[in-house]
């Protein structure tokens, strides 16, 4: 039996995992599929390593609800594969490493009890990460979890990156701008270093657009500053969080209108962004197809404030070499990608249409502005490789 490495990434909006083969201190992909559409329109897929459908499977919403029926779903579902390897460690995604972890983690009870202690910090997230880690530590002891955190990447980023213009008690307090996302700016980084080496090494803004977004501004790969803050609510309009807001608003919703601490909290990151703006949908798929005004308007404000983001990047950066495009909306919408594009033409930026109606690699368009790239985000590839180097170097 081959040793095997079983990687599980929640996410706000789905479940994803991959099975990989241990192959030295690399790894090789044998299956990999998700549970999305959670609550709203549950759907389990998964293909081996060529593409092979193995299973493509709906469910009623109130079927798998929420995040612990998804969990069931993969685990009943995934049994017989694992059953055909030796299974040596399992790797997660955790998307709040708090200020002290920069690198991944294998799992103990100390690391579980500081990583529970985030959960308020990342309240879509934080516990969806940290439940499979439960379970599958109650059924297996043994078996060597490790935690890869989205903020880690970000833990190197300049002090001023790091900084709220609060009191300095607050930051020591770890009230920080920690950045998330940080596992797939790590990918995507990397995979440009070896598409274009040169342009790596320089300015390079990357945009993740998801179900939760955020933008990245890199020097040499390395982590400069990021729209996401404290928590995963700052910067971008997403799917149901609001992004960057005018703090006052917080204050007048609890002190005018009698909200309570937790009526915010849900209101900030379950029905704002999209949702919130276009009263339709959370799904940019569903805005691309509607009709109705404030779909428009959302797509609109989306776009707006993407664009606007990568232009503050750049002046952190002090210009613009590259722009890479990734994650749900940003792989594989190019309405979207034209028209943050479109407004950043005072950067030079010009796409190429037919490159980016087909979501190729390169869609600038031919000139002296800066390159425009989609590169396809894999964050539970780094997950596998940083397990393992974990693992190996335990052994
Ligand atoms: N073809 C598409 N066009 C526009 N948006 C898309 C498309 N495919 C997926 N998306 C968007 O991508 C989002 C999911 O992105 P993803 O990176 O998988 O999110 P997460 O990891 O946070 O669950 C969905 O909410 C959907 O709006
Ligand atoms: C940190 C975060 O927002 O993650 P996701 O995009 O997976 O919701
Ligand atoms: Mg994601």
């Amino acid at each position: 039996m081959s040793e095997a490495l079983f990687v599980v990434n929640a996410g706000s909006s789905s479940i994803k995992f991959k099975l990989y083969r241990a192959v030295g201190h690399d790894v090789a992909l044998i299956l990999g599929g998700a549970l999305d559409g959670i609550g709203a329109r549950p759907r389990l897929h998964a293909k081996d390593e060529i593409g092979n459908v193995l299973t493509d499977r709906s469910f009623a919403p109130d079927e798998v609800a929420k995040a612990s029926d998804a969990q069931h779903a993969i685990g009943d579902w995934i049994v017989p594969y694992l059953a055909e390897h030796e299974l040596i460690g399992v790797g997660h995604r955790v998307v709040h490493g708090g200020p002290h972890y920069s690198h991944p983690e294998l799992v103990d009870d100390e690391v579980l009890r500081t990583l529970e202690s985030f959960i308020p910090l990342a309240p879509l997230h934080q516990l969806t990460n940290l439940d499979p880690i439960r379970v599958i530590r109650a059924r297996r002891p043994d078996l060597p979890q490790v935690a890869c955190f989205d903020t880690a990447f970000h833990r190197g980023h300049p002090e001023i990156a790091d900084r709220f213009a609060l009191p300095n008690d607050l930051y020591e307090d770890g009230v920080r701008r920690y950045g998330f996302h940080g596992l797939s700016y790590e990918y995507v980084s990397g995979a440009l270093r070896e598409l274009a080496p040169e342009l790596a090494r320089g300015r390079v803004v990357i945009c993740h657009l998801g179900s939760g977004a955020s933008a990245c501004g890199l020097l040499d790969g390395r982590s400069m500053e990021s729209t996401m803050g404290f928590t995963a609510l700052d910067g971008l309009p997403m799917g149901t969080r609001c992004g960057a807001l005018d703090p006052g608003v917080v204050l007048h919703l609890i002190e005018q209108k009698g909200m309570s601490a937790a009526e915010v909290g849900r209101l900030l990151y379950n029905n704002s962004g999209l949702k919130g703006l276009s009263g339709v949908s959370n799904d940019m798929r569903e805005l691309l197809a509607s009709d109705a005004p404030a779909a428009a308007m959302a797509i609109d404000y989306f776009t707006l404030h993407v664009a606007q983001a990568v232009a503050q990047l750049a002046v952190t950066l002090g210009g613009l070499d590259a722009l890479v495009f990734t994650a749900g909306i940003g792989e594989r919408s190019p309405e979207v990608r034209a028209r943050v594009g479109a407004r950043l033409g005072l950067l030079g930026m010009s796409l190429d249409e037919v490159a980016n109606a087909a979501n190729e690699t390169w869609i600038d368009a031919d000139g002296p502005g800066p390159s425009v790239l989609v590169i396809p985000t894999d964050e539970e590839r780094m997950i596998a490789l940083a397990t393992l180097r974990l693992l190996r170097a335990g052994t």
